[in-house]
């Protein structure tokens, strides 16, 4: 038995479902094949998760303002399951969506775990398939180190297949996602300690933001063990953990210990030397701006690729991928990978795009630079006991004061950064911000009356 299609997909995440129906609207046949769950780590065990979590956690702080709002409630209790299977349900109703989608554009979807055979061959539970085009977007999973008894941790797939909640908790990891994990379990009552092998997390953001996230995890009590490398870890008898870390320090009574130290590609068993396929020295598999592979008529989006390792990256590069194979009127799209604004749902949360101050200085010098940051306190906390600050800042470069860096942590942050983020692709100026009505009374009027 054997199909073929003009466009083909592997791995049916954000990437490879993105191509695939733009594929179909655009008149090609079009499949995708998955090996486990429709909408790939973002909809499963990523992002979709991760924010319905967040928002727990967001109501766990709103609880913790409501008395000096005027509100007597008690909380009796909270229920980690009644949680974890509303948001389980939630993602089940998005399955049900994106095979909807698939059936009103025409993709076949296929369940199972695609191998390649050659350069126009995948072959999936016996059956081989061909295709006149064919797009990798089979993500990544997360990595563990290699030390004695990290067996007993889990990772982020496994936080979202907790059915209970951890009383202490560890979580291991300085990026994205030991941050916004951290900052969920802390913030829904697990004892929580966040260990990272240097002086802080997200040590590639702009220090500005990361001083002020230092001083909001303190204010909250979120404990956090800088200088900490995890060295052994070992089950004792009544079930718990204990974590020994390199500087002597060792956690006991731990009950999860979650490693969020990084991600690796998924290419090890797609057989792509078949196809001809290369990989850089750690798997990942580069492409040029127009997703080309070194081979002819294979492609590769999304985490695989090793770029910005984000949802909407790895749906708009498979969007243009799709446009340029099947719509004339777009021979040249392709992705524009510059100024790609982020977001991490800490707490509060961080939104960032464009240079930091310390690669500001480096790129244009200096004198070239000019820095405009304020602190502030939200009115959302500001009535109450819990009086904590938010921080802006603008990066600007030149005579014309191009904004090449904007930056904010604070509450609402997550939702203000993406107008801001049009105007600073757009090439705004921090006259154009000036120049721009504030909207009043709001955390992100402070971007446009900074001085
Ligand atoms: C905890 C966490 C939180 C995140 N939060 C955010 C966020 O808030 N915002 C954001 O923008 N990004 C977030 N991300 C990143 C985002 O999830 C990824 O960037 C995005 O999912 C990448 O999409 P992709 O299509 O490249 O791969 P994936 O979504 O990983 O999809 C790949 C799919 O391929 C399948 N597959 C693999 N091999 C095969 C094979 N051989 N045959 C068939 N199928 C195969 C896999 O089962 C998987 O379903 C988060 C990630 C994690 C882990
Ligand atoms: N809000 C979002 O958009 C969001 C959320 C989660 C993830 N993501 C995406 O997923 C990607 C992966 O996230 P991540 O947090 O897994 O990876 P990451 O690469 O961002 O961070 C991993 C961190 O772990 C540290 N580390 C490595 N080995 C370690 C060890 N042995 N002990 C302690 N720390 C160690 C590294 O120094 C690094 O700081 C991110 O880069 C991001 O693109 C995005």
């Amino acid at each position: 038995m054997s199909r073929h299609f003009n466009y083909l997909a592997i791995g049916a995440g954000s990437g490879g479902i993105a191509g695939a129906n733009r594929a179909a609207q655009r008149g090609a046949t079009a499949a995708v094949i998955e090996a486990n769950a429709v909408g790939g780590t973002c909809v499963n065990v990523g992002c979709v998760p991760k924010k319905v979590m967040w928002y727990g956690a967001h109501i766990a702080e709103a609880l913790k303002y409501s008395t000096d709002y005027g509100f007597n409630v008690t909380q009796n209790s909270f229920s980690w399951a009644t949680l974890v299977q509303n948001r389980e349900a939630y993602i089940q109703r998005i399955h049900n969506s994106y095979h909807k989608g698939f059936d009103n554009n025409g993709v076949t979807y296929i369940e199972g775990f695609a191998r390649f055979v050659d350069a126009h061959t995948v072959e999936v539970n016996g059956e081989r398939i061909t295709a006149d085009h064919i797009t990798v977007a089979v993500g990544g999973r997360p990595t563990r180190p290699d030390i004695p008894g990290s067996e007993h941790g889990i990772d982020s797939d496994g936080f979202f297949a907790l059915t209970a909640q951890p009383k202490k908790a560890l979580v291991i990891g300085a990026g994205y996602i030991a941050v916004e994990i951290a900052g969920v379990l802390h913030a829904l009552g697990t004892d929580t300690h966040l260990l990272v092998r240097k002086d802080r997390p997200l040590r590639n953001f702009d220090s500005d933001i990361t001083d002020m996230l230092l001083e909001r995890m303190a204010q909250d009590k979120l404990n956090l063990h800088s200088q900490s490398n995890v060295i052994k870890v070992e089950k004792v008898s009544d079930g718990s953990l204990s974590v020994h870390c390199d500087n002597g320090t060792v956690f006991t009574g731990v009950d999860c210990l979650i490693w969020a130290i990084g991600r690796e590609p998924a290419t090890d068993k797609l057989n792509l030397p078949a196809a001809g396929v290369a990989t850089d020295k750690d798997g990942y598999i580069r492409t040029d701006k127009y997703q080309n592979t070194n081979v002819n008529g294979i492609y590769a989006v999304g985490d695989i690729t090793g770029e910005a390792q984000l949802t909407p990256v790895a749906v708009k590069a498979a969007r243009l991928l799709a446009e340029r194979l099947f719509n004339p009127a777009l021979s040249d799209a392709h992705m524009d990978y510059s100024l790609i604004p982020t977001v991490v749902f800490s707490h509060p949360p961080i939104g960032t795009i464009g240079l930091t101050e310390a690669e500001a200085r480096q790129q244009f010098g200096d004198d070239n630079v000019k820095i405009y940051r304020s602190n502030f306190a939200a009115m959302y906390n500001a009535i109450t006991s819990h009086r904590a600050l938010s921080r802006f800042k603008l990066v600007c470069a030149g005579k014309d004061e191009k904004v090449v860096g904007l930056h904010g942590i604070g509450e609402g942050m997550d939702e203000v950064l993406q107008g801001f983020a049009v105007a600073i692709k757009m090439g705004a100026t921090k006259a154009d911000f000036d120049a721009t009505v504030a909207l009043h009374p709001t955390s992100a009027e402070e971007f446009v009356t900074l001085r």
